[in-house]
């Protein structure tokens, strides 16, 4: 089998007494979409943060792109193509679409490019960034300003700005939040799309889009994962139906 892109073995991070995240292992292996689900405070942000680099496990380790990146810096781990949505809503909201998605490109090559005023005129960067925002679904949003867009379509501008930085992985924390059915249905059509490019680690509530969309999914219950399986195996799962879906299941 190929090998996960993600890696992480028997993470633990507590605040005080509570352990929020509680020996985690899982890993993220090459065009999947790994759903991360659990009831609110299962400790689900906290591990994706470790992931990240924002905040550093109390011990266990995390491999990425076959290295150990467990005490690198976020910095370092978005270098190495770590692309988190929430994170790069570095959105510039007076910049026009098209001029955010060149920022994420220039800031991808290192501001090998110069000026800003200079890099809009290049036709690599504005041809890049134009394939980017259609790959989103944002064609013909080039000019808008960021600020003016609807919450689905900053949505896909952070999407375009991650694809980008030629991400070998996705963190993708509750992208359907605050979307209508509407948008959620258009989102998970882009999402499922997007695996192609790189693989997914999904944190979402929203069961539609993790049923329509995980390959595997991870149930985290106070910091444990309690189950990893494919969609039939986790909602045919009883511990899982009692602990998490309900009614639902
Ligand atoms: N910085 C912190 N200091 C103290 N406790 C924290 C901190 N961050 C998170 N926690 C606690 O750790 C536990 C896990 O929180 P976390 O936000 O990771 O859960 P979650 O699964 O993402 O929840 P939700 O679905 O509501 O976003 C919770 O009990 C939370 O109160």
């Amino acid at each position: 089998m190929t090998e996960p892109i993600l890696t992480t073995r028997s993470l633990r991070k507590s605040f005080g007494a509570l352990a929020a995240t509680d020996d985690v292992s899982l890993d993220l292996r090459p065009g999947e979409i790994h759903a991360l689900i659990g009831p609110n405070g299962a400790g689900k942000s906290t591990l994706i943060k470790q992931i990240a680099g924002e905040i550093a496990p109390d011990s266990g380790t995390i491999h990425f792109a076959g290295q150990d990146i467990t005490t690198k810096h976020a910095a370092a781990r978005a270098r190495l193509g770590m692309a988190r949505t929430y994170q790069i809503s570095s959105v510039a909201p007076d910049f026009t679409v098209l001029q955010n998605v060149v920022l994420s490109l220039v800031a991808r090559h290192h501001g090998a490019f110069g000026l800003f005023r200079n890099v809009l005129k290049d036709r690599r960067l504005t041809d890049a960034a134009r394939e980017h925002i259609a790959r989103a679904g944002l064609s013909g949003r080039e000019r808008q300003r960021a600020t003016d867009l609807s919450h689905g379509e900053r949505r896909r501008l952070e999407i375009a700005m991650a694809l980008a930085q030629s991400p070998k992985l996705f963190l993708l924390d509750e992208p359907m939040a605050g979307l209508g059915t509407e948008g959620a249905s258009e989102l998970t059509g882009l999402l499922d799309g997007l695996r192609q490019q790189a693989p997914i680690l999904l944190v979402e509530h929203d069961m539609d889009a993790v049923f329509a969309l995980a390959d595997r999914i991870s149930v985290l219950v106070y910091g444990r994962v309690i189950a990893t399986g494919t969609v039939a195996e986790i909602r045919a799962n009883a511990e899982v139906r009692t602990a998490y879906l309900g009614e639902d299941a």
